[in-house]
């Protein structure tokens, strides 16, 4: 039966959603501890609001005009122990200069947003891990289980949905702290990277275009021009809506527009695996009044994606769905042309986004899970190629990156290699760009957007 709302909104229920079928979800022994849980979280506040998600629904529908760039990234999978001020500076700083490169060099307005505060939940392509002939659940992300392989570590507990709750609260007020209270000013650009320029090409170029703003800025100064852009910047959350339970339970009317949002990031997206078009994720975000994103892998047709947006935006909201393709960098030349063309032919404007990660990963002959920095900048290359033969726009970047300086994809500047990847892997599920890493691409999406 569905929640009856104070106003005409209605969405469906849990109990509707499970009825429908749900992919990738935890499985509780205890329901009584599940719905126990599901009810606190329903009487906590929200952790985003939504007018916040309207801002940046009005700046996707900026991207899908061609208008601006979306800069989306961070974690795989973020951790409880992860959340620290240092780790949370960390990847902050390192979209902002991603960010500062690609608006300067390439003059074209960066909607910053990160895979950060929520992104706890991963779908897994088996249930279950084998260690030493001893199999227990697979690792589904903190908001699910612990990373340690013991039975109790790998049990389903529905207590860490607060611990998400609690953990994305504390994430988003630094951030909120960080991007308004001063850090985030573009006068501290040097100040972001001012370890590292020392000790990497890539640094030494940030620090040259750092150069060059700092006399435009002396100008505009100088001219007694002083935006508040300069000072602040726009900054948002998104996550995998994954785990029903946490975003049903955060999922609230809004008292201005009685419309539904889930308010447990500005923006969330349907991953490859729960892209069911009658399955319980479409259902539920198919409610919301948050922009979305749906992944799109390389199995994807333009019927599936046209199906899709029509389900999730019958009202055609502009901006509110982004497709992020993630085809490898060997199908999206192929691939993406077509997709591009039909959903286009159909009258669906949507914003068109690159994840050049999902596609990439490999395992190394030593055991690592690994994506190849070259194939990473190919996919780019190839998303940049088809929209300037289609003359459409490409839209944004979607990527898995750290802060720190970790060793989990080969090659880049620094050229890793498979035997450097055990110096300092770290990622509990797929591996991540370093800070240098995310620089050089964010330099050369730069060169390709600039020529666009
Ligand atoms: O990030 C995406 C998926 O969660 C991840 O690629 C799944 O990894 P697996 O194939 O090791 O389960
Ligand atoms: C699981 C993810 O991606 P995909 O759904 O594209 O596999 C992800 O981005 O974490």
């Amino acid at each position: 039966m569905a929640t009856a709302y104070p106003s005409a909104v209605s969405i469906p229920s849990l109990d509707d959603l499970r009825a429908i079928g749900a992919a990738q979800q935890p499985t509780y022994a205890d329901s009584i501890d599940r719905d126990r849980t599901v009810d606190t979280l329903r009487k906590m506040p929200p952790l985003v609001f939504a007018g916040e998600c309207d801002a940046l629904r009005d700046k996707m529908a900026a991207v899908a005009r061609g208008e601006a760039f979306l800069l989306q990234g961070g974690d795989c999978a973020e951790t409880f122990e992860g959340v620290t001020a240092e780790n949370t500076r960390n990847k902050l700083r390192v979209l902002l200069s991603m960010a500062v490169v690609l608006t300067y060099a390439a003059s074209v307005p960066v909607v910053k947003v990160g895979r950060l505060a929520g992104q706890f939940a991963k779908p897994r392509s088996s249930d279950a891990e084998t260690r030493d002939g001893v199999t227990l659940p697979a690792y589904r992300g903190d908001a699910v289980n612990g990373f340690e392989f013991t039975p109790e570590a790998r049990r389903h507990d529905p207590q860490r949905l607060l611990d998400v709750y609690h953990a994305s609260s504390s994430t988003l007020n630094l951030i909120r702290a960080f991007t308004t209270g001063g850090y985030a000013d573009l006068r501290q650009m040097h100040e972001w990277n001012t370890d590292f320029v020392r000790s990497s090409p890539v640094g030494e170029r940030y620090e040259r275009v750092g150069a060059e703003i700092d006399r435009a800025l002396a100008f505009m100064s100088a001219i007694g021009s002083d935006p508040a852009e300069l000072h602040t910047v726009d900054f948002y959350s998104s996550h995998e809506a994954l785990v029903l339970e946490y975003e049903h339970a955060l999922t609230r009317i809004d008292s201005r527009t009685e419309r539904p949002y889930d308010v447990s990031g500005h923006f969330v997206w349907i991953g490859e695996r729960t892209r069911q078009l009658d399955g319980a994720h479409v259902e539920l975000l198919s409610h919301i009044a948050n922009p979305i994103g749906v992944k799109l892998g390389p199995t994807s047709t333009a019927d599936d994606a046209i199906a899709l947006y029509e389900k999730l935006n019958p009202e055609r909201t502009p901006g509110k769905v982004t497709f992020i393709t993630r085809f490898g960098a060997e199908k999206i030349r192929d691939l993406l042309p077509q997709l591009i063309e039909k959903v286009g032919a159909a009258g669906v404007e949507v914003a068109w986004v690159t994840d050049p990660m999902h596609g990439n990963t490999f395992a190394t002959d030593n055991g690592y899970k690994t994506r190849d920095f070259d194939a990473v900048i190919d996919e780019v290359r190839g998303f940049f190629e088809v929209h300037r033969s289609l003359g459409t726009w490409p839209g944004g970047l979607h990527v898995e990156l750290t802060g720190d300086d970790v060793t989990e994809c080969v090659g880049g500047g620094s050229r890793l290699s498979a035997a450097d990847l055990e110096t300092r892997y770290e990622t509990l599920c797929d591996p991540r760009l370093n800070r240098a890493q995310s620089l050089e691409l964010a330099f050369l999406v730069a060169e390709m957007l600039g020529h666009n």
